[in-house]
């Protein structure tokens, strides 16, 4: 019996090959991308000038010229990105990393430690962030190699680590050396995930949890990335900045952790209110009917502004600037608190 007698089945079908080829064009930059556009994602996700080597189905992609150059810091960093990835992948592909994770030792939770810290004290979790430098703000600390034990004792429930070398002078080896280092707190790798084999080779180097940033993500991405996140033992945090990227993010199943970054990415422009309008009315009632952790992230200074973002809701912060610029970053973590957190 042919299918076309099952219409139910032919749906699913052309639904699944419908998807699968949204996912192709997505990962192939097609026309700076019907999709990303339908979700109002403005990041493209590579230079639209460069050669065509992709096919989807009978037809070549002919990538449009001109806007070679990136709109904005977030967009650069993504197609420096895009070529970083490519090259590391042809180096060490899926299959040796899948081998590699198949001997790793067990991630540590994430989530668990953040509700842990916050339910234990009614405080705010805290991520402290191990951050040499940034585009907004130039070199933040020299030389960090001691911070995330005095992270560790001065209370912080988890760590975020920057990897990305060339714009923020962090890597993958300060990642593995905090996890060597005999550090108990779980370890974000914060990264720009663009491909879902920079998951894989962040749990290969001692990584518990990874961002995804909504502003370069497309849902399907958001979607498939969060289930090889949990297939992985991993904790996705997801990353919004506004209430489009809430909704999307909240439209999809199986989050349990958003970040919500007071820095607009695009400007740099920091607001902290932007935490607490995020959380108001509907929004701040889904997030708790689906138990979701919300961590409020950046430009956070004082006790003022943690209880601030506490108020609004968050269970978590997720602080850099403010405790990795001090000479004693334990110290510091108390100063934001004003209080010790350690106990
Ligand atoms: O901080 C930047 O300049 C930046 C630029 C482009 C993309 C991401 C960027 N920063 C990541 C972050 O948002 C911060 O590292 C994180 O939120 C901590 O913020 P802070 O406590 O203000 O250092």
């Amino acid at each position: 019996m042919c299918i076309h007698s099952f219409p139910l089945i032919q749906a699913k079908l052309d639904e699944n090959a419908e998807n699968a080829l949204k996912v192709k064009e997505w990962e192939v930059g097609m026309f700076q991308n019907e999709m990303a556009v339908s979700q109002r994602i403005k990041i493209r996700r590579r230079s639209p000038t460069e050669p065509p080597t992709h096919y989807v189905g009978p037809f070549e992609f002919q990538l449009q010229n001109g806007g070679n150059t990136p709109r904005n810091i977030l967009e650069e960093i993504v197609w420096n990105k895009d070529v970083e990835v490519t090259k590391m992948k042809e180096r060490m592909p899926l299959s040796v990393l899948k081998k590699a994770i198949e001997n790793a030792p067990p991630t540590r939770d994430f989530i668990g430690a953040l509700k842990a810290a916050h339910f234990g004290t009614k405080l705010t979790g805290l991520i402290a962030e191990v951050k040499k430098a940034s585009p907004s703000k130039g070199v933040l600390r020299e030389n960090f190699d001691p911070i995330a034990k005095a992270y560790e004792k001065g209370g912080a429930a988890c760590l975020s680590v920057l990897t990305d070398e060339k714009y923020f002078q962090g890597g993958f080896k300060n990642l593995e050396a905090i996890r060597k280092a005999g550090i108990q707190c779980p370890l974000l790798c914060k990264e720009f995930i663009i491909d879902a084999w920079q998951i894989y080779y962040a749990r290969t180097k001692g990584a518990d949890a990874v961002l995804l940033i909504a502003a370069i993500l497309p849902d399907l991405d958001i979607k498939h990335m969060t289930k090889i996140c949990k297939m992985l033992n991993m904790a996705a945090l997801v990353e919004v900045h506004d209430e489009r990227e809430m909704d999307r993010v909240l439209e999809i199943e199986g989050i349990e952790l958003i970040d919500i970054n007071n820095r607009n990415l695009e400007t740099f422009k920091v607001d902290i209110n932007n935490t607490k309008k995020l959380l108001e009315g509907e929004r701040g009632q889904v997030i708790h009917q689906k138990d979701i952790i919300v961590v409020g992230e950046s430009a956070l200074f004082t006790p003022d502004d943690i209880a601030y973002v506490q108020d609004a809701g968050i269970k978590a912060v997720l602080v850099g600037e403010s405790i990795v610029k001090q000479d004693e970053p334990g110290k510091a973590i108390s100063g934001l608190f004003g209080k010790d957190i350690s106990l």
